[in-house]
């Protein structure tokens, strides 16, 4: 599954980079940073209408390369300009074509809150997250024992990062929820065979308290697609090669939103 080839190349990674700066390097830097407790990935969720977080986002297992220019800090001042709430950026390289250094020219750029989407497996990511100037992180139930998601939550927390915890099913939601996840994103990607199916965030939406924030996340492409996604109690939708491949994004934006 891809899930493991993903985890696999992670690891890899982040033992070669943990050797050109180790974890203490990492932590004497975040120490002498202001850690602010404000959370602003989820102030911004808690806003009353539906929260849009676009990603920046080269390639992907399930489609290849999306997009031959790449832009990354044009695309990030578009999101801003064109009334994104969040942006998520891909720092990945191996499958997503992402890299950290795009997280960190990103929030040079724009001041919204941004998510770093990548594969968290080590307390040094979210060290690395945090100094790159991300707001929040993704943590994937499927890859995480429980002892790591309530210490990664728990980290993410001293940060001040909220944390994606990405559930699949009614199980991986309780997980979440019983570690002390306070948002949960649903992937609507089954990532066995990379079939799109929304109404997963739908069957899905019982499961998780009003007091949770609820995220829909991939494949979504049409205002229908957000309309109905609004329609079964959703607080954000996450959307990436949509906007990616869209040449006019500010309308492509209005167009999701519905206001055009
Ligand atoms: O996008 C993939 O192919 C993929 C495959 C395996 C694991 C994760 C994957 N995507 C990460 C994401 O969560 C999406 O980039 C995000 O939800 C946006 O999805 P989309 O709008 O479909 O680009």
């Amino acid at each position: 599954m891809i899930l493991d080839d993903l985890v696999k190349a992670t690891r890899k990674r982040i033992t070669l980079e943990k050797k050109v700066h180790p974890l203490d390097e990492l932590r004497s830097q975040v120490n002498v940073l202001t850690l602010e407790q404000e959370f602003p990935f989820e102030t911004c969720l808690k806003q009353p209408q539906l929260t849009f977080i676009c990603e920046i986002k080269k390639a992907s297992p399930s489609k290849g390369q999306i997009v031959k220019q790449f832009d990354y800090k044009k695309i990030a001042h578009d999101y801003e300009r064109d009334g994104v709430d969040a942006i998520s950026v891909l720092t990945e390289p191996k499958y997503f074509q992402g890299d950290l250094t795009y997280l960190t020219a990103v929030h040079k750029e724009v001041s919204l809150p941004l998510l770093r989407k990548d594969f968290t497996i080590d307390p040094y990511m979210i060290y690395q997250a945090k100094l790159a100037g991300a707001s929040s992180i993704l943590l994937i139930v499927a890859i995480l024992t429980n002892e790591q998601l309530r210490c990664y939550l728990k980290l993410a927390d001293q940060l001040g990062l909220s944390a994606i915890v990405e559930a699949h099913d009614e199980t991986e939601i309780q997980r979440g929820l019983n570690n002390g996840a306070r948002i949960i994103g649903v992937n609507n990607r089954n990532l066995k065979d990379f079939t799109v199916d929304l109404t997963t965030s739908q069957k899905l939406r019982e499961f998780v308290p009003d007091d949770i924030l609820y995220i829909s996340e991939s494949g979504i492409q049409t205002r229908e697609d957000v309309d109905q996604l609004r329609h079964f109690g959703v607080d954000a939708v996450l959307i990436g090669e949509t906007m990616m491949r869209a040449k006019n994004k500010k309308q492509t934006l209005q167009n999701l939103k519905g206001e055009s």
